[in-house]
């Protein structure tokens, strides 16, 4: 179980709440207006964002005193941060081991396999399309095996049919994980994630069943849907 407890992000004049519990293994999307604070929360959990006040528990053991890469999670951003002189094998390996010396190229293999890139192991990104990239990405969060997966806005850039490819291949490949995914997209998060965390006018929101929330949304969500 992931719980921000009191937790306050402070940047310049902007201000940011929140107190929650997601449950291990849920599927949460994070909708909101833009710059209510999505990417801040993720970058919070995650230890690139120090929070002022307040506690980030996972099964009862704070980890908002750990540096980010001891954190027990990974994130994807949109860019899909994957090194272009690289190639995709050597970038899911950065994932195990920064000095890519203790690699297990047999896991490298079978998690190309499961998104569907085998044999694609020796190309550079640039060598690949954007619904692969997408893939290699995924790829190599899913390899590290955390048991919290933040992805922000992570296809964003892709067609509706790619996207639609990407978020049911991650909703078979992301196992037990927690997951979180930023989206502007409301049709995302119906499909993806049975409940939603509302991030607007400084909170996030405990999580609340998608539907519910999208179908009967409080006014600050539905002036950023339109139904305002
Ligand atoms: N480095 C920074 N210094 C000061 N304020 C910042 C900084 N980065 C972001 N902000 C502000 O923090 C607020 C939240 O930004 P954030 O990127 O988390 O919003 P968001 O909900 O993810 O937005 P979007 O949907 O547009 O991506 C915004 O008002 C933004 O202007």
């Amino acid at each position: 179980m992931l719980s921000l407890e009191g937790l306050q992000i402070v940047q310049d004049d902007f201000r940011l709440e929140a107190d929650l519990t997601l449950a291990a293994g849920a599927r949460i999307a994070v909708i909101g207006p833009s710059g209510a604070g999505k990417s801040t929360l993720l970058g919070a959990i995650a230890g690139f964002q120090p929070a002022q006040a307040g506690r980030i528990l996972w099964h009862g053991d704070r980890i908002d005193t750990l540096p980010p890469g001891r954190r027990p999670l990974s994130m994807l951003f949109q860019d899909q941060n994957l090194f272009p002189h690289l190639t995709v094998a050597q970038n899911l390996g950065l994932g195990l081991d920064p000095s890519l010396r203790r690699v297990d190229h047999r896991a490298v293999d079978a998690v190309l396999e499961r998104v569907g890139l085998s044999g694609l192991s020796a190309r550079k990104p640039a060598q690949l399309s954007g619904g692969q990239q997408s893939r290699a990405a995924l790829a190599r969060c899913l390899l590290r095996a955390r048991p919290i997966l933040l992805l922000d806005e992570p296809f964003a850039a892709l067609g509706p049919a790619l996207k639609a490819e990407m978020l049911a291949l991650l909703a078979e490949t992301a196992g037990p994980a927690l997951v979180l995914m930023v989206t502007h997209d409301p049709g995302d998060a119906r499909a993806f994630a049975d409940q939603t965390v509302l991030v607007a006018e400084g909170r996030a929101e405990p999580a609340r069943p998608t539907a519910t929330l999208l179908d009967h949304p409080p006014p600050a969500l539905a002036a950023y849907l339109g139904q305002g």
